[in-house]
């Protein structure tokens, strides 16, 4: 860190989202700057350093952590990238921001928790910024409060416009439903112990090779039942919702983010395009309370842990996805390193 405690981040990956988190920790944050950014595609690396005064530009993730001014990682290279960046970044002793999914199979994100314990101390907080928007948190503290009772049902609904064009089947639970695999435990406080996945008939208009929508149901330990509809390209825009049914009342978000008008014969609110838009509030509370914890040597949020737990039963999600049955969630038992 400078003198005046100023963060310096290496951002790995410049794509959608490794470039939003330059602008933000440019533009928005305080108490940290982008020391350097690292890309396999130099050419994209080299543009998005540009946007940041006396940032350098890298193509391999290592590199970079070795650079002078880099004291910490934001990681947002897609998630087969994940576990090696992770490791190298344990090896400089640096902390991280790892974005969602800790990483895309158990296996290896197991590999990564025992490599954590190993160097004694925890440095990741993984990127589920639910856990910083104000309508889950909202929704979060009602439950915690007890006054609806314990909760029975989660309907989830997760819509977006349009995928990356290598989006696989496997993705819409790896890279999509996780979200929701991390959100149900986080605000259920329980386990997920099975998955069901269940296909309709794909829409028309679904890109090869998706199948898409589909429906993943969820049992939890606690005997709660959570029910996600995964629409990767409906097309009209990006929605995020959630409602919980509980035994006194129930209380629902993401009906309406932004302004609702009023106009003759209609009533009715605006659609975000992406999610850089509808959780822009959301990544910018996750990564200045990343800095703030870092800068206090200290380690807040979605641990390691959630990400091994979240990414324990998006495998079993891909299993039941491939097979049509419902399927058991194995997980190791949580180490006391996490407790
Ligand atoms: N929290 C959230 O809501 C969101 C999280 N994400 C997560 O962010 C990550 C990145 O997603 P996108 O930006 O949408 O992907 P993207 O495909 O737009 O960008 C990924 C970038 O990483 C680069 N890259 C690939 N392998 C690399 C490696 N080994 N080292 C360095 N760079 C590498 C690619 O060249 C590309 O520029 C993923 O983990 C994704 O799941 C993405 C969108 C939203
Ligand atoms: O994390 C995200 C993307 O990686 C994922 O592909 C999208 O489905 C999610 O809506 C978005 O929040």
């Amino acid at each position: 860190m400078t003198q005046q405690g100023t963060l310096g981040v290496a951002v790995i990956g410049t794509g959608k989202m490794g470039a939003d988190h330059v602008r933000r920790i440019n533009d928005v944050i305080s108490g940290a700057r982008v020391a350097a950014v690292v890309d396999i595609d130099e050419a994209r690396a080299k543009a998005v350093a540009d946007t940041a005064d006396g940032c350098q530009a890298f193509t391999d993730p290592a590199a970079a952590m070795a650079a002078p001014g880099v004291d910490a990682v934001l990681i947002a290279s897609p998630g087969p990238a994940h576990e090696a960046a992770l490791l190298s970044a344990f090896e400089h002793d640096l902390p991280v921001l790892c974005e969602k999914p800790l990483t895309p199979d158990s296996a290896s994100a197991l590999r990564v928790l025992e490599a954590e314990q190993r160097l004694g101390h925890r440095r990741v907080q993984v990127g589920f910024m639910r856990r910083y928007d104000t309508e889950f948190m909202k929704l979060k503290a009602l439950l915690a409060g007890g006054e609806l009772g314990r909760p029975l049902l989660l309907h989830c609904r997760h819509r977006n416009a349009s995928v990356h064009s290598y989006f696989t089947n496997e993705m819409m639970i790896t890279d999509s439903v996780v979200h929701e695999m991390d959100q149900s435990r986080w605000l259920l406080e329980q386990e997920i112990a099975a998955v069901t996945v269940l296909k309709p008939t794909p829409s028309s208009l679904s890109p090869e090779p998706l199948s898409d929508p589909q429906l993943v149901v969820f049992e939890t330990t606690g005997g709660a039942i959570v029910n996600v509809e995964i629409f990767a390209t409906c097309g009209f825009g990006y929605q995020v919702q959630a409602e919980a049914v509980c035994e006194r009342g129930t209380a629902r978000v993401g009906d309406a983010h932004g302004m609702l008008v009023n106009r003759p014969g209609t009533w009715g609110g605006e659609i975000a395009p992406d999610f850089v838009a509808r959780f822009e509030e959301a990544y910018d509370r996750e990564v200045q309370s990343w800095v703030n914890a870092t800068r206090r040597g200290e380690v807040e949020g979605p641990s390691t842990w959630d990400g091994y737990a979240a990414t324990a039963v998006s495998e079993a999600g891909v299993r039941a996805q491939a097979t049509g049955r419902r399927t058991v969630v194995e997980m190791i038992e949580r180490p006391a390193f996490y407790s």
